[in-house]
């Protein structure tokens, strides 16, 4: 199997020498769904940002896609990799339709800038519009959409490269109860496509992990308190570790939440 990131001892370092990220290795390899879970300010998000080429770490050596962090042309690394978050969801026109928003995946942009695309790329975007559940909006301008409806269009977008690793900061982020269930159902059967991308999701709630998951890292205060296949690192032990507070996990049918230990 082959190797999708390869982290050893990156550390990002900011001002008056705050650690976001601290001495953080970890390797990811084709085909396996992690999980990312901390508590606020873990370093999450800076995590990401190193894992989806977007940002260069202070020390240590980054591997992504068999290519080392400092001596690829991200460029030509970026469009391997599908990304959803917040802050891309903030760069997008709110005027923009859900069909640009996704179809412009293709050509690395976020706003429409030919007036006319490749058939089998309009073709793809209406193809994973469909499969997220947006294939009605084609039309809708993105500023219209509720929480709910454009994160699964940012979903199309970000497979809309067929990229080799996906991943998604927060993608049930501003959901209601509904919105969160449809979503993870959708991210389960993503999970078990063996054809998906290597995927790795950060949320800050237990009850978003989809089904299907087979690896998880915890991370407080930009340091891995435990990473590893999912069955061994989803404890209550490593959750109260992580979050400083005692919690008893509770698992119903694959899906989990915890609670405060009041034993
Ligand atoms: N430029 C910066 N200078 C100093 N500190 C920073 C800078 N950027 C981010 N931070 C801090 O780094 C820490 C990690 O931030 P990050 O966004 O990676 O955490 P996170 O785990 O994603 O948090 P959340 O769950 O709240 O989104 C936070 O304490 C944040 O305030």
């Amino acid at each position: 199997m082959s190797v999708v990131l390869d982290l050893v001892d990156v550390s990002v370092v900011r001002g008056a020498g705050k650690r976001l990220i601290d001495g953080v290795s970890w390797r990811v390899e084709e085909g396996e769904r992690w999980a990312v879970l901390g508590p606020n300010g873990a370093g999450k998000s800076t995590l990401l940002s190193v894992a989806a080429a977007r940002l260069f770490p202070t020390s240590g050596m980054v591997d992504i896609l068999d290519e080392i962090l400092g001596a690829v042309d991200v460029f030509e690394l970026r469009p391997r990799i599908g990304v959803t978050s917040g802050a891309l969801a903030n760069q997008i026109p709110h005027s923009e339709t859900v069909l640009n928003v996704v179809v412009t995946a293709a050509y690395a942009v976020t706003g429409r800038w030919r007036e006319q695309y490749d058939p089998d790329d309009e073709r793809r975007a209406r193809e994973l519009m469909g499969q997220w559940g947006v294939g009605e909006l084609a039309d809708r301008t993105f500023g219209s959409l509720s929480d709910g409806e454009r994160k699964r269009a940012l979903i199309a977008r970000a497979l809309m490269t067929d990229p080799e690793l996906m991943i998604l900061d927060e993608p049930g982020a501003g959901m209601d109860i509904g919105g969160r269930e449809d979503l993870v159902e959708r991210l389960t059967e993503l999970a078990r496509d063996p054809y998906a991308p290597t995927t790795v999701l950060v949320t800050h709630h237990l009850e978003e992990l989809p089904q299907g998951l087979t690896h998880l890292m915890l991370l407080n205060r930009g340091r891995v308190v435990a990473a590893g296949p999912i069955q061994d690192v989803l404890t209550s032990e490593n959750l109260s570790a992580t979050y400083e507070t005692p919690l008893k996990l509770t698992e119903v049918d694959g899906r989990y939440t915890a609670f405060k230990d009041a034993s």
